[in-house]
Parts: structure tokens; C-alpha cells; sequence
């Protein structure tokens, strides 16, 4: 049975249905879903490997983001957030973008890049065509690095070498263009990087410093588009309204931040659920953010012929199915196989796409009613649970809350005082 994403009323079904309709929903083995939730003393000794000094674990909620079709296929995509709001408002926007077939998704090559500094250079322009004219043999000593990559069809691709002007010296700065194929690919190209180093040196005639990744991986990109009926969004006005919102943030910095920061949050949760580097992307992502010297939006929002809202999103996306952590934790292993990617192109397709869900559907709430109904009626969980409520009475003190409209600790705890003192539920 192919996967069907579409999932209402989904988030209306206890924790035990929840697992029921998702193995319905799902074409992965049953085993991955109890995968999903692997016991803390299970996943202790694999985080002694992990990572330096460990000591516990800091379990982050995992969800479903539900209704995604990504290039005409139905995906179950895995989400770890502690925000609430974030996996509905993403579910929301792919059931809104599926009218019009979902979510319309390409990359180009997983190509990474590694720089290499180069010092005290009497004559840089000379040092740089010093370097092209041995391009062959220093893409040839970086394959030697890593036979395994090669093999699997990816490599060294490309040299570049800039002269960067600061204002205290001029750089020489190799750039070696690396195809990572499924990986990553950061230890990949380190790895090539040191190794090239003495030899750049020795041709540039200087002396090297840094060996490194660029995180601006701007060779590695990853796209979406949708388009978001007008009706379904709520009409022409809101559509307007959202047009109007993203040209602020395109045009005012401090909005853009804000706005950027909102599709982080649907893209963040997927490169962490399925344990890639979070900090790589969200550096890749903001340095894309700045065209022409000044920091912008990630996305674009226009109207089309039909007066729908066609969104669209470009962001550099270096994740990988294999490497880092993507093999080691077990939840991200579960993670991948829920989602059902081969590749990691396909991953970064996915996610793009939950990026731009998730843009449109803040910007469909800022642009409408604001922020806060649908955000604090789902924080008013979090507020009930810190004031003390157990899973029993949660449910209660929420309805409170909402009813009063005042999602504040002050009235939860009282909320909780009057209900254990026996007030109706
Ligand atoms: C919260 C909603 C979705 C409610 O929206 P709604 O219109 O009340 O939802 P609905 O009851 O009509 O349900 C529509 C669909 O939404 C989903 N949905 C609906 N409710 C849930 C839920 N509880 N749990 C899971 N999924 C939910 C679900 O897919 C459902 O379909 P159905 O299952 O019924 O066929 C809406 O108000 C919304 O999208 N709000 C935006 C929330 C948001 O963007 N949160 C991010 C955090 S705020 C932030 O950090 C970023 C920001 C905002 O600053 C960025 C920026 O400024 O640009
Ligand atoms: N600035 C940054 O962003 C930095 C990030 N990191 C970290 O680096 C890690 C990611 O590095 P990465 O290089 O991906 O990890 P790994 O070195 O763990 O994995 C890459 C290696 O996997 C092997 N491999 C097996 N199958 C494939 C395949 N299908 N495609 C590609 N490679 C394959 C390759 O060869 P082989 O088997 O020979 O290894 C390849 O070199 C993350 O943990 C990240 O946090 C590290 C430093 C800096």
C-alpha cells in the first residue's frame, strides 16, 4: 500500500491511536514505529559514543508532520520541536498546498566546499594560477583521500581560488568543490582539505592556516515551490495580506529575521529529527539570506495568473543519510525509515518543503487573526503542564485557559487550584 500522508484529525487521537493510524498510514515496517520511541537506557550508551562527557539525555518532542506530498508522493514527515504550534501550522499549510499537488521540489549536486587559507603570499594573483595550472594533480591527491566517496560516484569536482582583500592583508583562499554524495559531507572534505594543505602551500609559495568547510553551502541548494489556493487560504484578502507581510521582511531586515526564523522552524526540525547538523543548515540558511550585502528572505510569495500564492523556497541544505549521527541514533535511523528516503537529495526535497509550509502558515496567521490563537491555545499545554497539571487535569486547564483567553502561568495555577478544588471540568 502506497503511503498516505493525508492524515485528519490526526492530532485529535490519543498517544496509543496516533501509533495505530500510522501504521495504517505508513508502508514501513511496524518495527520502525516502535523504533521511534526507543527506552532512554537503550539510547544512553549509544550517547556515551556521541558525544564528550555525557551524562543523560535531553529527549526533544517528536511529531508527524502530516499531509506533505513532495513531488507527487505522499511522505509521513518525522518533526523534533519543542515549539508548539510549529508541526500543526506545517500539517495546515501541506493539506492547503495539496488542491494543487503539493510540493514541487528540486537540488543540484550535494556538492560541498572546503577552504583553504594561505598566507604571507608575496605574488596571490601569481600563486593563483600557479594552483589552476595543478588543479588535476590537487583534485587527484583529494580522491586519494577517500576512495570509499569515490567509488560511490562522488569526489573532488572543481578548484577555485580567490584573492580576498581585507583590510588588514590579502588571502589567498582555495576553494576545493567536493560532490559528497549521501553524506554530509563536513569530515569528507576536512579530511581532503588537511590533506592538500602542505602541497597548496608549497605552490601558492605561503603558508596555510585554516583547513576547513565553508557553511555558506551555497553549491548545495535545495528548493520548493507550491502553490496555495486562494480559497483555501481564505480568499483573495488573505492571499493579498500575505504578499504584503513577505514584502516587508524582503525590504526590513528586522522582519526578515523574524521571517526566516519561521521557516527555520519546520526546517530545523526535520534536519534534527533526522540527526543532522542543525547549526550547519541554520548557518547555510542565513548567509543565503544576505544578497547584495544585505540580509533579506529566504522565500518569495507572489500571486498568480488565478490570484493563487505561489511560495517559493531556496535555501542551501547540506544533510546526509549516512555519516554524523544520521547512523548512530537510532530515533534518527527510525526517523529516516518513517519518512522513506533513499537519497539525500530526497531528504533535503522534504526538507524544503516543510520550510515553506511552515513560512505560509505563520504568514497566513500573521497576516489574518495573529499569532497567538492558534500558537497560545497549543502553548497553553505548556503552561498547564509547568504549573504543576498532571496528564489528567492538562486537558481541563487548557479548556480554562482558552475559554478565558488568558494562556498566563498566574491563571493556570489558579485554573488548577479550582478544578482540585472541585470545580467542573
Ligand atoms: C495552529 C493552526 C494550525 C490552527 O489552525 P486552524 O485553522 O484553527 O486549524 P483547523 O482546526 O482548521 O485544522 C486545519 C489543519 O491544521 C492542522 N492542525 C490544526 N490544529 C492542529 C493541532 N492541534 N495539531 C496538529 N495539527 C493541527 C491539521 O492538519 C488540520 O487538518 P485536519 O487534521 O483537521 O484535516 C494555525 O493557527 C496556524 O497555522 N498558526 C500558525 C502557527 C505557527 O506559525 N507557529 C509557529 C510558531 S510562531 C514562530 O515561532 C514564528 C513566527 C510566527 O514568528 C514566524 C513569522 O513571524 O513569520
Ligand atoms: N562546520 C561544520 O559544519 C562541521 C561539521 N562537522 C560534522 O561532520 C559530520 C558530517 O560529516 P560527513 O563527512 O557527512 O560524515 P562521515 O565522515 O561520518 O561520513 C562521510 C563518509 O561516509 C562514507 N560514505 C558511505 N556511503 C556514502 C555515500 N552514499 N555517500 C557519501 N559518503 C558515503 C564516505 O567514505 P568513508 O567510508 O571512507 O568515510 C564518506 O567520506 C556531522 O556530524 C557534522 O556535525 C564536522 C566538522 C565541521
Amino acid at each position: 500500500m502506497p503511503v498516505n500522508s493525508r492524515l485528519p484529525g490526526f492530532y485529535k487521537l490519543a498517544l496509543d491511536e496516533r501509533f495505530a493510524a500510522l501504521a495504517e498510514a505508513s508502508d514501513a515496517d511496524p518495527a520502525v514505529l516502535d523504533d521511534l520511541r526507543p527506552a532512554h537506557e537503550a539510547i544512553l550508551p549509544i550517547a556515551d559514543g556521541m558525544v564528550e562527557n555525557a551524562v543523560g539525555l535531553m529527549p526533544v518532542p517528536l511529531g508527524v508532520g502530516a499531509n506533505f506530498r513532495v513531488n507527487g508522493r505522499d511522505l509521513l514527515v518525522p518533526m523534533a520541536t519543542e515549539e508548539p504550534s510549529v508541526i500543526a501550522a506545517a500539517s495546515n499549510l501541506a493539506q492547503v498546498a495539496r488542491e494543487h499537488g503539493g510540493f514541487f521540489c528540486s537540488t543540484s549536486a550535494p556538492l560541498m566546499i572546503a577552504q583553504i587559507q594561505v598566507l604571507d603570499v608575496a605574488d596571490p594573483h601569481g600563486a593563483s594560477l600557479r594552483l589552476h595550472e595543478r588543479r588535476d594533480e590537487l583534485l587527484a591527491a583529494a580522491d586519494a583521500q577517500d576512495p570509499v566517496l569515490v567509488r560511490l560516484g562522488g569526489g573532488a569536482r572543481e578548484l577555485q581560488v580567490r584573492v580576498v582583500d581585507g583590510a588588514e592583508q590579502r588571502h589567498v583562499v582555495v576553494h576545493l568543490i567536493v560532490d559528497v554524495g549521501d553524506a554530509m559531507g563536513a569530515n569528507a572534505v576536512n579530511t581532503m582539505a588537511e590533506a592538500l594543505a602542505p602541497r597548496i602551500a608549497e605552490i601558492a609559495r605561503g603558508r596555510v592556516l585554516l583547513r576547513i568547510l565553508s557553511n555558506k553551502a551555497d553549491l548545495r541548494l535545495a528548493r520548493a515551490r507550491a502553490v496555495f489556493d486562494a480559497g483555501k487560504l481564505g480568499g483573495a484578502e488573505v492571499v493579498d495580506g500575505i504578499v504584503d507581510a513577505y514584502r516587508l521582511a524582503f525590504d526590513d531586515p528586522y522582519r526578515a529575521a523574524t521571517h526566516n526564523k519561521g521557516i527555520m522552524n519546520g526546517i530545523s526540525a526535520v534536519v534534527l529529527a533526522t540527526g543532522n547538523d542543525t547549526r550547519a543548515v541554520e548557518a547555510g540558511c542565513h548567509s543565503h539570506a544576505v544578497r547584495d550585502g544585505r540580509y533579506t528572505t529566504l522565500s518569495h510569495m507572489e500571486r498568480d495568473a488565478d490570484g493563487n500564492l505561489v511560495g517559493t523556497l531556496e535555501v542551501p541544505m547540506p544533510v546526509g543519510l549516512v555519516g554524523g549521527a544520521t547512523k548512530t541514533h537510532p530515533t534518527a535511523r527510525a526517523a529516516v525509515r518513517l519518512l522513506g528516503v533513499e537519497t539525500a537529495a530526497e531528504l533535503a526535497q522534504v526538507v524544503v518543503a516543510v520550510g515553506l509550509a511552515q513560512n505560509v502558515g505563520a504568514l497566513r496567521a500573521l497576516a489574518t487573526e495573529g499569532i497567538q490563537r492558534g500558537h497560545m491555545t497549543l502553548h497553553a499545554r505548556n503552561i498547564a503542564i509547568a504549573a504543576g497539571a498532571t496528564a489528567e487535569e492538562v486537558d481541563a486547564v487548557v479548556r480554562r485557559l482558552v475559554a478565558e483567553g488568558t494562556v498566563r502561568a498566574d491563571r493556570a495555577e489558579a485554573a488548577l487550584a479550582e478544578l482540585r478544588a472541585g470545580a467542573p471540568a
